[in-house]
C-alpha cells in the first residue's frame, strides 16, 4: 500500500480495472459510498452540501449525495457547470440523485452543517480562477467541515502544488492508493487525515503500471534492514569515517559520527585534521579520532577497504580544499555521502562531481536542503522549469548519478533509476540546528553495515529520513541535534519488532 500514484498512472489503474470487467459506474458507486461513510463518521450536524464539479470527481459527489440523502440528511447539490454538459459515470450517477440541484455561487453554502468537496479530483489540469475558485474561498470561509473527495479541490494530485486556490480539507477520502499530492507540500497541510479506500480496484494492475513513487516507511526498505545478527561482530557491522572540520566548526562531523554510531555502524572513526585532534577526541568516547589532513592523507587512509562509508561537508568548509577531499573520497571504493560543504562547495560548477559519482559503481548520496539545492542544480530550475520537489529530486538524480535526499518538511529521496520515496513523518522540531549532520551520519551508518543485506543508496537514505523523523517525533518538543541519535534506540526497538523475520 506503499505505492503513490500520480493521476495519469491512477487513471490506467482505472482504465485497467474496466477493461477487465468492472464497470466504471460500479467504481464510482464505491467512491460515493466511501465519501459518505466518511462525512458521516464526522457526525456533522443534519444539513450536506455537495459541491460538485463537471467531471468524475463530481461524479464521486453525486452518489454520495444520493447515499447521504437516503439516511436521512438533508442533501443539497451544488453544481459548478453545466448539467447538461455532464457526460458517461458522472452523467449516469447525476441521473440517480433526485434531490436539489443549484446552480454554483457562493451564497448558496450559506445553510449547511458540512460541506462534501467534489469539485476537482485527479482532473485538474490548470490555474483555478473565475467561479469555482469564488466557490473554493467560500467553502474555506464557511468554516464547516469539509470532506475532500479524493483531493482537497485545487490540489495538483502529482505535485502538492496549490493551482491558485484550493479547498482546506477537514479529511481526504482517496481511492485505492494516495498520490503524490496527499505527502508533498503544501498539497499535505490542505487534507487532513487521509483515508485511501478500496472502490474494487485490484492491486494486480500495479504490474502494468509500475509506480516508482513511494510512501517512506519500513514497508519500502525492511527487507533490506542490516538487522543485527548474532553472528555479528564490529567488523562486519561496517566502518564510517566522518571528516571533521577545523578547530572552530568540529561540532557538525561529531554529529554526524554520533548518527552513524547509534544507527548501527560497528566503528566509526573522525578524520581530524591535526590542529582540531584534542578537541575531537576529547568530544568522543565510543567514536574513534585519527589524524588526517588534506586530500592526500585522505587518500591513503581510505585505501583500508574496510572503512566502507564516508561522511563529508558537515563543518567542512567550503573551496577548493572541500573540492579535493570529495573527489579523493569518490575516487576510493567507500560509500560516500556529500552534505552541507561538500555541495556547496560544487555550487555554479557541479559538473567534475557529476562526473566523478558518473565513474564509480558505490554508492553516493546528496543530502541538500533547498538553498544547497538550489545551488546545485541551478539549471533544472532554470532552463527546465520543473514543477515540484518530486520532480526536481528525480531530475537531479537523473543529472548526477547519485541519490538525492532533497530536505525538508516532505522529504523526497529519489534514485537515477527513477525511484522515488516521499517522507511525511517529520514533527517541526526537526527544523533545528545539526540535525542535517545526524542525518548524514545515519545514512552512511546504514550503508556502511548495509551491502550483505541489498541496502543501496536509496534503501539508506529513505531509512535513514524516515528513522530520523521517528526519532524527533519520539523526543518531542524541545528536540536539539544531540537528542537524535539517543531517541534512535527506542524507534530501532519498535523497528526490529516489526521486520524482523519471525523466528524459526
Ligand atoms: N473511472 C474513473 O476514472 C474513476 C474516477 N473517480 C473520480 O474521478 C476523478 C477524476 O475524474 P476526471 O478525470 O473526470 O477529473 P475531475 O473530475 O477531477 O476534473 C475534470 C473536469 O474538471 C475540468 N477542470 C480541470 N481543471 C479545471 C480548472 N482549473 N478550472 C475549471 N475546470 C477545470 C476539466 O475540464 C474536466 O471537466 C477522481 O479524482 C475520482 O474522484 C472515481 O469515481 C473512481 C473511478
Ligand atoms: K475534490
Amino acid at each position: 500500500m506503499n505505492e503513490l500514484l500520480a493521476p495519469v498512472e491512477m487513471s490506467e489503474a482505472d482504465r485497467l480495472t474496466i477493461a477487465a470487467g468492472t464497470p466504471g459506474l460500479t467504481l464510482m458507486e464505491n467512491a460515493g459510498a466511501a465519501v459518505a461513510e466518511a462525512t458521516v463518521a464526522l457526525a456533522p450536524g443534519q444539513r450536506v452540501t455537495v459541491v460538485a464539479g463537471p467531471g468524475n470527481n463530481g461524479g464521486d459527489g453525486f452518489v454520495a449525495a444520493r447515499l447521504l440523502a437516503e439516511r436521512g440528511y438533508s442533501v443539497k447539490v451544488i453544481l459548478v457547470g453545466e448539467a447538461s454538459r455532464l457526460k458517461g459515470d458522472a452523467r449516469a450517477a447525476f441521473d440517480r440523485w433526485r434531490g436539489p440541484v443549484e446552480a454554483a455561487a457562493p451564497e448558496a453554502l450559506a445553510a449547511c452543517d458540512v460541506i462534501v468537496d467534489a469539485l476537482f479530483g485527479a482532473g485538474l489540469d490548470r490555474p483555478v480562477e473565475g467561479l469555482p475558485r469564488a466557490m473554493i474561498e467560500a467553502i474555506n470561509a464557511r468554516g464547516v467541515p469539509v470532506v475532500a473527495v479524493d483531493l482537497p479541490s485545487g490540489i495538483n494530485g502529482a505535485t502538492g502544488a496549490v493551482m491558485g486556490a484550493a479547498v482546506k480539507a477537514t479529511r481526504t477520502v482517496t481511492f485505492f492508493r494516495r498520490k503524490p499530492g496527499h505527502l508533498l507540500l503544501p498539497g499535505r497541510l490542505h487534507c487532513g487525515p487521509v483515508a485511501v479506500v478500496d472502490i474494487g480496484i485490484p492491486a494486480s494492475v500495479l504490474a502494468s503500471v509500475q509506480p516508482k513513487t513511494f510512501a517512506n516507511g519500513p514497508a519500502l526498505w525492511g527487507l533490506h534492514f542490516p538487522l543485527p545478527r548474532i553472528e555479528g561482530h564490529k567488523y562486519s557491522r561496517g566502518h564510517v569515517v566522518v571528516v571533521s572540520g577545523g578547530l572552530s566548526t568540529t561540532g557538525a562531523a561529531r554529529l554526524a559520527a554520533r548518527g552513524a554510531l547509534r544507527a548501527g555502524a560497528g566503528l566509526v572513526t573522525m578524520a581530524s585534521p591535526r590542529e582540531a585532534l584534542a578537541i575531537n577526541a576529547a568530544g568522543s568516547l565510543a567514536v574513534m579520532v585519527r589524524p588526517v589532513d588534506g586530500a592526500l592523507e585522505l587518500a591513503e587512509f581510505l585505501t583500508d577497504h574496510r572503512r566502507n562509508a564516508v561522511v563529508l561537508g558537515p563543518g567542512g568548509g567550503v573551496g577548493a580544499a572541500m573540492r579535493d577531499q570529495v573527489l579523493t573520497a569518490l575516487g576510493s571504493e567507500a560509500a560516500v555521502v556529500l552534505d552541507a560543504d561538500a555541495l556547496t562547495s560544487f555550487a555554479g560548477e557541479p559538473e567534475p562531481l557529476f562526473a566523478a559519482i558518473r565513474a564509480r559503481s558505490a554508492a553516493v548520496v546528496l543530502t541538500p536542503h533547498e538553498g544547497e539545492f538550489s545551488r546545485l542544480f541551478k539549471l533544472l530550475y532554470k532552463d527546465l522549469k520543473v514543477k515540484s520537489k518530486l520532480e526536481a529530486a528525480r531530475m537531479a538524480a537523473a543529472a548526477s548519478g547519485a541519490v538525492v535526499l532533497f530536505k525538508g518538511p516532505d522529504t523526497v529521496v529519489a534514485a537515477p533509476d527513477g525511484r522515488a520515496s516521499v517522507s511525511d513523518n517529520a514533527p517541526p522540531y526537526l527544523a533545528t540546528a545539526g540535525s542535517g549532520d545526524v542525518l548524514a551520519g545515519m545514512i552512511a551508518g546504514l550503508l556502511a553495515q548495509g551491502q550483505e543485506f541489498g541496502m543501496t543508496g536509496f534503501e539508506a537514505a529513505s531509512a535513514a529520513a524516515w528513522l530520523h523523523g521517528e526519532a524527533a517525533a519520539a523526543f518531542g518538543p524541545g528536540l536539539i541535534a544531540e537528542d537524535l541519535p539517543e531517541a534512535l534506540p527506542g524507534v530501532y526497538r519498535t523497528l526490529f519488532a516489526q521486520v524482523a523475520p519471525p523466528p524459526p
